[in-house]
Protein backbone atom coordinates (compact mmCIF):
# COMPACT_ATOMS: atom_id res chain seq x y z
CA UNK A 1 0.00 0.00 0.00
CA UNK A 2 1.41 3.46 -1.09
CA UNK A 3 0.75 6.33 1.17
CA UNK A 4 -0.61 9.50 -0.58
CA UNK A 5 -1.07 13.18 -0.31
CA UNK A 6 -2.36 15.85 -2.39
CA UNK A 7 -0.99 19.74 -1.66
CA UNK A 8 -4.27 21.51 -3.71
CA UNK A 9 -7.33 19.21 -3.69
CA UNK A 10 -9.79 21.84 -4.43
CA UNK A 11 -7.92 22.28 -7.63
CA UNK A 12 -8.68 21.73 -11.26
CA UNK A 13 -6.43 18.98 -11.07
CA UNK A 14 -6.41 18.16 -7.09
CA UNK A 15 -10.08 17.32 -7.35
CA UNK A 16 -9.35 14.75 -10.43
CA UNK A 17 -6.59 13.40 -8.31
CA UNK A 18 -8.65 12.81 -5.02
CA UNK A 19 -10.84 10.78 -6.60
CA UNK A 20 -8.21 8.70 -9.02
CA UNK A 21 -6.32 7.76 -5.60
CA UNK A 22 -9.20 7.06 -3.45
CA UNK A 23 -9.89 4.14 -6.41
CA UNK A 24 -7.10 2.64 -6.06
CA UNK A 25 -6.44 -0.93 -4.45
CA UNK A 26 -3.01 -0.05 -3.58
CA UNK A 27 -3.11 3.45 -2.84
CA UNK A 28 -4.28 5.25 0.25
CA UNK A 29 -5.09 8.68 0.24
CA UNK A 30 -3.70 9.74 4.10
CA UNK A 31 -4.00 13.17 4.39
CA UNK A 32 -4.35 16.60 1.49
CA UNK A 33 -2.49 19.77 2.25
CA UNK A 34 -4.66 23.01 1.83
CA UNK A 35 -3.96 26.68 2.03
CA UNK A 36 -6.84 28.04 3.56
CA UNK A 37 -8.69 27.07 6.62
CA UNK A 38 -12.41 25.46 5.60
CA UNK A 39 -12.21 22.14 7.81
CA UNK A 40 -10.11 19.56 9.14
CA UNK A 41 -11.68 16.88 7.16
CA UNK A 42 -12.25 16.41 3.12
CA UNK A 43 -15.99 15.07 4.24
CA UNK A 44 -16.84 18.55 5.28
CA UNK A 45 -15.89 19.97 1.89
CA UNK A 46 -18.78 20.35 -1.24
CA UNK A 47 -16.70 18.21 -3.30
CA UNK A 48 -15.70 15.00 -1.54
CA UNK A 49 -17.20 11.96 1.41
CA UNK A 50 -13.69 11.06 1.92
CA UNK A 51 -12.63 10.53 5.53
CA UNK A 52 -9.19 12.33 5.00
CA UNK A 53 -7.66 14.65 7.30
CA UNK A 54 -6.77 18.62 6.39
CA UNK A 55 -3.73 19.88 7.13
CA UNK A 56 -2.43 23.74 6.32
CA UNK A 57 1.41 23.05 7.52
CA UNK A 58 3.29 20.44 5.45
CA UNK A 59 5.68 20.14 7.91
CA UNK A 60 3.02 18.84 10.39
CA UNK A 61 1.16 16.71 7.57
CA UNK A 62 4.26 14.70 6.74
CA UNK A 63 5.31 14.65 10.70
CA UNK A 64 1.83 13.14 11.25
CA UNK A 65 0.77 10.72 8.61
CA UNK A 66 4.05 10.20 7.17
CA UNK A 67 2.89 9.87 3.49
CA UNK A 68 5.65 7.88 0.92
CA UNK A 69 4.47 10.12 -1.59
CA UNK A 70 3.46 13.88 -2.12
CA UNK A 71 1.47 14.72 -5.34
CA UNK A 72 1.44 18.31 -5.96
CA UNK A 73 -0.81 20.40 -7.99
CA UNK A 74 -0.91 23.43 -6.86
CA UNK A 75 0.66 27.04 -7.87
CA UNK A 76 4.06 27.93 -9.50
CA UNK A 77 4.68 30.12 -6.12
CA UNK A 78 3.75 27.24 -3.56
CA UNK A 79 5.42 24.24 -5.81
CA UNK A 80 8.91 24.83 -5.02
CA UNK A 81 8.71 25.08 -1.13
CA UNK A 82 6.39 21.88 -1.11
CA UNK A 83 8.84 19.99 -3.00
CA UNK A 84 11.88 20.77 -0.80
CA UNK A 85 10.13 20.16 2.25
CA UNK A 86 8.95 16.65 0.88
CA UNK A 87 12.44 15.78 -0.41
CA UNK A 88 13.98 17.07 2.86
CA UNK A 89 11.40 15.09 4.75
CA UNK A 90 12.15 11.83 3.25
CA UNK A 91 8.85 11.66 1.20
CA UNK A 92 8.99 11.09 -2.77
CA UNK A 93 6.91 14.20 -4.76
CA UNK A 94 5.34 13.72 -7.38
CA UNK A 95 4.74 17.17 -9.07
CA UNK A 96 2.49 18.13 -12.01
CA UNK A 97 2.29 21.58 -11.03
CA UNK A 98 4.22 23.44 -13.63
CA UNK A 99 6.60 26.87 -13.28
CA UNK A 100 9.88 26.02 -12.00
CA UNK A 101 12.68 28.11 -13.14
CA UNK A 102 15.71 26.31 -14.44
CA UNK A 103 17.62 27.19 -10.94
CA UNK A 104 14.90 25.37 -9.23
CA UNK A 105 14.80 22.33 -11.43
CA UNK A 106 18.58 22.47 -10.40
CA UNK A 107 18.62 23.09 -6.96
CA UNK A 108 15.99 20.22 -6.61
CA UNK A 109 17.78 17.97 -8.89
CA UNK A 110 20.96 17.90 -6.41
CA UNK A 111 18.49 17.71 -3.49
CA UNK A 112 17.46 14.53 -4.97
CA UNK A 113 20.77 12.77 -5.60
CA UNK A 114 22.14 14.07 -2.31
CA UNK A 115 19.01 12.62 -0.51
CA UNK A 116 18.93 9.65 -2.41
CA UNK A 117 15.22 9.85 -2.75
CA UNK A 118 12.90 9.64 -5.81
CA UNK A 119 10.93 12.81 -7.25
CA UNK A 120 8.94 13.22 -10.34
CA UNK A 121 8.44 16.54 -11.97
CA UNK A 122 6.27 16.24 -15.20
CA UNK A 123 4.69 18.92 -16.46
CA UNK A 124 2.12 16.86 -18.52
CA UNK A 125 0.71 13.28 -17.07
CA UNK A 126 -1.08 12.84 -20.38
CA UNK A 127 0.68 10.14 -22.42
CA UNK A 128 -0.35 11.42 -25.90
CA UNK A 129 1.31 15.17 -24.62
CA UNK A 130 4.48 13.11 -24.52
CA UNK A 131 4.37 11.63 -27.53
CA UNK A 132 3.34 14.81 -29.21
CA UNK A 133 7.09 15.85 -27.56
CA UNK A 134 8.92 12.76 -28.35
CA UNK A 135 7.68 13.18 -32.19
CA UNK A 136 8.70 16.70 -32.36
CA UNK A 137 11.98 15.99 -30.56
CA UNK A 138 12.22 13.69 -33.88
CA UNK A 139 11.09 15.63 -36.36
CA UNK A 140 13.30 18.57 -35.50
CA UNK A 141 16.51 16.42 -36.77
CA UNK A 142 15.10 16.79 -40.15
CA UNK A 143 13.10 20.02 -39.95
CA UNK A 144 14.71 22.63 -37.70
CA UNK A 145 12.77 25.76 -38.38
CA UNK A 146 9.82 25.36 -35.78
CA UNK A 147 7.34 27.26 -33.78
CA UNK A 148 5.46 25.90 -30.87
CA UNK A 149 1.09 27.31 -30.12
CA UNK A 150 0.38 26.30 -26.85
CA UNK A 151 -2.97 26.57 -25.71
CA UNK A 152 -5.04 26.65 -22.19
CA UNK A 153 -7.74 27.86 -20.48
CA UNK A 154 -7.71 31.12 -19.12
CA UNK A 155 -7.36 30.60 -15.50
CA UNK A 156 -3.37 29.34 -16.24
CA UNK A 157 -0.90 31.15 -14.11
CA UNK A 158 2.04 30.88 -16.06
CA UNK A 159 3.10 31.00 -19.44
CA UNK A 160 4.49 29.50 -21.60
CA UNK A 161 2.67 25.99 -20.57
CA UNK A 162 5.78 23.94 -18.54
CA UNK A 163 4.52 21.18 -21.61
CA UNK A 164 6.08 23.71 -23.94
CA UNK A 165 9.31 24.77 -22.01
CA UNK A 166 9.62 20.80 -21.85
CA UNK A 167 9.11 20.64 -25.62
CA UNK A 168 11.81 23.16 -26.35
CA UNK A 169 14.17 21.63 -24.61
CA UNK A 170 13.27 18.43 -26.48
CA UNK A 171 13.62 20.08 -29.50
CA UNK A 172 16.90 21.92 -28.71
CA UNK A 173 18.70 18.79 -28.15
CA UNK A 174 17.89 17.55 -31.75
CA UNK A 175 18.38 20.89 -33.72
CA UNK A 176 21.47 23.50 -34.31
CA UNK A 177 20.80 26.82 -32.69
CA UNK A 178 19.65 29.21 -34.66
CA UNK A 179 17.63 32.34 -35.07
CA UNK A 180 14.20 32.09 -37.53
CA UNK A 181 12.21 34.83 -39.70
CA UNK A 182 13.93 37.60 -40.99
CA UNK A 183 16.81 39.01 -39.85
CA UNK A 184 15.81 42.43 -40.14
CA UNK A 185 12.31 41.35 -38.40
CA UNK A 186 11.06 44.37 -36.08
CA UNK A 187 7.85 43.99 -33.64
CA UNK A 188 5.10 46.67 -34.42
CA UNK A 189 4.02 45.52 -31.44
CA UNK A 190 5.73 43.90 -28.31
CA UNK A 191 5.58 40.15 -28.01
CA UNK A 192 4.12 39.93 -31.64
CA UNK A 193 7.14 37.13 -32.16
CA UNK A 194 6.20 34.97 -28.89
CA UNK A 195 8.70 33.60 -25.91
CA UNK A 196 11.86 32.91 -27.85
CA UNK A 197 13.48 30.25 -26.49
CA UNK A 198 16.97 29.24 -28.53
CA UNK A 199 15.31 30.79 -31.58
CA UNK A 200 11.95 29.09 -31.55
CA UNK A 201 9.30 30.86 -31.08
CA UNK A 202 6.73 30.01 -28.57
CA UNK A 203 2.91 31.54 -28.64
CA UNK A 204 0.63 31.16 -25.21
CA UNK A 205 -3.26 31.51 -26.13
CA UNK A 206 -4.99 31.65 -22.97
CA UNK A 207 -9.25 31.25 -23.55
CA UNK A 208 -12.44 29.96 -21.72
CA UNK A 209 -13.63 26.64 -23.36
CA UNK A 210 -10.12 25.39 -23.47
CA UNK A 211 -8.41 22.58 -21.28
CA UNK A 212 -5.09 21.91 -22.40
CA UNK A 213 -4.03 22.06 -26.35
CA UNK A 214 -0.75 22.33 -28.18
CA UNK A 215 0.56 22.77 -32.20
CA UNK A 216 4.09 22.29 -32.99
CA UNK A 217 4.63 23.34 -36.32
CA UNK A 218 8.13 22.63 -38.21
CA UNK A 219 7.95 24.99 -41.93
CA UNK A 220 10.35 23.56 -44.55
CA UNK A 221 10.35 24.39 -48.42
CA UNK A 222 7.15 23.84 -49.75
CA UNK A 223 5.65 22.10 -46.88
CA UNK A 224 4.67 22.00 -43.38
CA UNK A 225 4.00 19.47 -40.56
CA UNK A 226 1.90 19.66 -37.83
CA UNK A 227 2.12 17.93 -34.79
CA UNK A 228 -0.86 18.36 -32.50
CA UNK A 229 -1.99 17.01 -28.82
CA UNK A 230 -5.62 17.93 -27.31
CA UNK A 231 -6.43 17.14 -23.97
CA UNK A 232 -10.96 17.65 -23.87
CA UNK A 233 -10.70 17.01 -19.48
CA UNK A 234 -8.34 16.27 -16.66
CA UNK A 235 -9.07 12.64 -16.66
CA UNK A 236 -6.45 12.12 -19.16
CA UNK A 237 -4.05 12.85 -16.82
CA UNK A 238 -4.67 10.93 -14.39
CA UNK A 239 -3.07 7.17 -15.75
CA UNK A 240 -0.05 9.52 -15.51
CA UNK A 241 -0.55 10.55 -11.92
CA UNK A 242 -1.06 6.83 -11.40
CA UNK A 243 2.22 5.41 -13.26
CA UNK A 244 4.67 8.19 -11.12
CA UNK A 245 2.96 7.48 -7.83
CA UNK A 246 4.04 3.70 -8.56
CA UNK A 247 7.43 4.89 -10.42
CA UNK A 248 8.82 6.89 -7.86
CA UNK A 249 8.97 4.53 -5.30
CA UNK A 250 11.63 3.22 -7.04
CA UNK A 251 14.30 5.92 -7.64
CA UNK A 252 16.64 7.68 -6.34
CA UNK A 253 17.48 10.92 -8.17
CA UNK A 254 14.77 13.15 -9.43
CA UNK A 255 12.89 12.87 -12.97
CA UNK A 256 12.35 15.61 -14.91
CA UNK A 257 9.24 14.95 -17.45
CA UNK A 258 7.41 11.56 -17.96
CA UNK A 259 9.06 10.39 -21.37
CA UNK A 260 11.63 9.37 -19.15
CA UNK A 261 10.18 6.28 -16.73
CA UNK A 262 7.22 5.61 -19.59
N1 LIG B 1 1.38 18.04 -15.18
C1 LIG B 1 0.18 18.04 -15.75
O1 LIG B 1 -0.18 17.15 -16.52
C2 LIG B 1 -0.76 19.14 -15.43
C3 LIG B 1 -2.09 19.12 -15.87
C4 LIG B 1 -2.94 20.15 -15.50
C5 LIG B 1 -2.45 21.16 -14.70
N2 LIG B 1 -1.15 21.16 -14.32
C6 LIG B 1 -0.61 22.17 -13.41
O2 LIG B 1 -1.11 21.88 -12.13
C7 LIG B 1 -1.25 23.08 -11.38
C8 LIG B 1 -2.67 23.18 -10.85
O3 LIG B 1 -3.56 23.33 -11.92
P1 LIG B 1 -5.12 23.49 -11.68
O4 LIG B 1 -5.74 23.77 -13.00
O5 LIG B 1 -5.62 22.35 -10.86
O6 LIG B 1 -5.14 24.82 -10.80
P2 LIG B 1 -6.25 25.30 -9.76
O7 LIG B 1 -6.05 26.77 -9.59
O8 LIG B 1 -7.58 24.80 -10.14
O9 LIG B 1 -5.82 24.56 -8.40
C9 LIG B 1 -4.75 24.92 -7.60
C10 LIG B 1 -5.16 24.64 -6.17
O10 LIG B 1 -4.03 24.81 -5.33
C11 LIG B 1 -4.47 25.41 -4.12
N3 LIG B 1 -3.31 26.03 -3.50
C12 LIG B 1 -2.71 27.20 -3.81
N4 LIG B 1 -1.65 27.41 -3.01
C13 LIG B 1 -1.61 26.34 -2.17
C14 LIG B 1 -0.73 25.97 -1.10
N5 LIG B 1 0.28 26.77 -0.72
N6 LIG B 1 -0.97 24.81 -0.45
C15 LIG B 1 -1.99 24.01 -0.82
N7 LIG B 1 -2.86 24.31 -1.82
C16 LIG B 1 -2.65 25.46 -2.48
C17 LIG B 1 -5.56 26.38 -4.54
O11 LIG B 1 -6.45 26.64 -3.48
C18 LIG B 1 -6.25 25.62 -5.66
O12 LIG B 1 -7.33 24.87 -5.16
C19 LIG B 1 -0.86 24.20 -12.34
O13 LIG B 1 0.49 24.54 -12.14
C20 LIG B 1 -1.00 23.58 -13.71
O14 LIG B 1 -0.13 24.15 -14.65
C21 LIG B 1 -0.31 20.18 -14.67
O1 LIG C 1 -4.13 23.40 -17.02
C1 LIG C 1 -2.90 23.63 -16.94
O2 LIG C 1 -2.44 24.61 -16.33
C2 LIG C 1 -1.95 22.67 -17.57
N1 LIG C 1 -0.70 22.88 -17.39
C3 LIG C 1 0.34 22.04 -17.85
C4 LIG C 1 1.43 22.85 -18.51
O3 LIG C 1 1.71 23.99 -18.09
O4 LIG C 1 2.06 22.35 -19.44
C5 LIG C 1 -0.08 20.82 -18.61
C6 LIG C 1 -1.43 20.81 -19.14
C7 LIG C 1 -2.47 21.53 -18.32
Amino acid sequence: MIKVAIAGPRGRMGQEAVHTIMEKDNMELVAVLDHRELASNLKDYDQFTYDVPVYLDLQQLISTTKPDVLIDLTTPEAVYAHTKVALENGVRPVIGTTGFTDEQLQELTELAAKEKIGAIIAPNFAVGAVLMMKFSAMAAKYMPDVEIIELHHDQKLDAPSGTAVKTAQLIQENRPSHAQGHLDEKETIAGARGADFDGMRIHSVRLQGLVAHQEVLFGGEGQMLTIRHDSYNRTSFMSGVKLCVEKVIQLDHLVYGLENIL
